[in-house]
């Protein structure tokens, strides 16, 4: 993650305080992702993760992104735990943000995702499905489907300046959405940003997911569209065919698509390169002064979208109905 939030040593000693988990060695801010505030937090008891939540969480999502965490892992889901404090609750304050402390995940996540990792990552996104179907707090998708046209009125009167003719193309792919959005597919949580950064490897398979904040309960084949676009293209842009095969069949395996699903994938894809491009391009016109963050291009997506939008038929993803 980002550091958007410098701690002082003395709010850090009082906020750990409320621990047990040992004397702090070291705690050293994570420069990776865009989102919240990471730091890595060595002390006698192990290591662990310190979060401290930045704008686009709210707080008062934080009982579903914890409580999902303690479900998932509960049904034997690699991923982190909030850590309690000794008053038995996981959520407290430092430098004026809602923090937590999680468990640390060893692995790494893979720079060049390969085939396997594809089916390793289809068949854990359709696991994480599953155990998720029975957590009870629901969760609107506050980046979904309908926000999208809101999202880009905040950015499209500069949208022409990332790339001529973007506007326009963002508009005409809302209207083409709006009518083509299904709305009766299979739903429940899913995780919604389940890019190679968010699952760790070692020894190519996969050994835990992170990242739950975009968390939510929204259609399960989406899920799959959105691991499609981060997990299946390369680095040029070319859509890596084999992969998807990969990701979608090792998918199946675990719990099926049913045919409305699979029909409806291109549909969902472009609407996913969609919501990444508009999260992108927000981010790029707003980079916030002195952050040691470096933010994502969001032409890669725009690329990703046209692509969509040339698929007529889910075969063309490798896939057989
Ligand atoms: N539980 C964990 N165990 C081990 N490492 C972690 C854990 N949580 C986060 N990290 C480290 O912090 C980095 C950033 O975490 P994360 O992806 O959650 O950040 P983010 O700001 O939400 O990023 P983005 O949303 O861009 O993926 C990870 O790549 C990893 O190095
Ligand atoms: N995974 C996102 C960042 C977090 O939403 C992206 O690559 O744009």
């Amino acid at each position: 993650m980002a550091v958007y939030t410098e701690v002082a040593d003395e709010d850090l000693g009082r906020f750990l305080a409320r621990y047990d988990i040992g004397r702090v060695q070291s705690c050293k801010g994570i420069a990776e992702g865009v989102e919240n505030t990471n730091y890595l937090l060595q002390t006698t008891g192990g290591r662990f993760i310190l979060t401290l939540y930045e704008k686009r969480v709210d707080r008062a999502d934080l009982p579903f992104f914890l409580g999902l965490m303690q479900h998932l892992a509960a049904r034997g889901v690699n991923c982190p735990t909030p850590v309690l404090a000794k008053d038995g609750v996981a959520l407290g304050e430092l430098a004026g943000r809602p923090a937590v402390i999680v468990t640390f995940l060893e692995g790494m996540w893979p720079r060049r995702p390969a085939v396997s990792h594809c089916a390793e990552l289809g068949a854990a996104l359709a696991g994480l499905h599953l155990a998720g179907a029975d957590f009870s707090i629901p969760r609107r998708n506050a980046l979904g489907h309908a926000a999208w046209a809101p999202l880009f009125a905040q950015s499209r009167d500069r949208a022409d300046t990332v790339q001529d003719g973007l506007a326009a193309e963002v508009d005409e792919t809302l209207a083409v959405l709006d009518a083509s959005w299904p709305g009766d597919l299979p739903a429940g949580v899913i995780h919604a940003d389940l890019f190679p950064d968010n699952a760790f490897f070692l020894d190519d398979r996969l050994s835990g997911i992170i990242d739950f904040y975009f968390a939510c309960n929204d259609l399960y084949a989406y899920d799959v569209s959105v691991c499609l676009n981060a997990w299946c293209f390369e680095q040029d842009g070319a859509f890596n065919v084999t992969k998807a095969r990969a990701l979608i069949g090792a998918y199946r395996r675990v719990r099926p698509l049913s045919a409305g699903e699979l029909a409806a994938l291109p549909v969902l894809a472009r609407g996913s390169a969609l919501r990444f491009l508009l999260t992108r391009l927000h981010d790029w016109l707003r980079v916030p002064p002195g952050a040691l963050v470096v933010p994502k291009n969001p032409l890669e997506y725009l690329r990703k979208m046209r692509f969509h939008a040339g698929i007529a038929d889910v075969r063309d993803y490798g896939v057989e109905p």
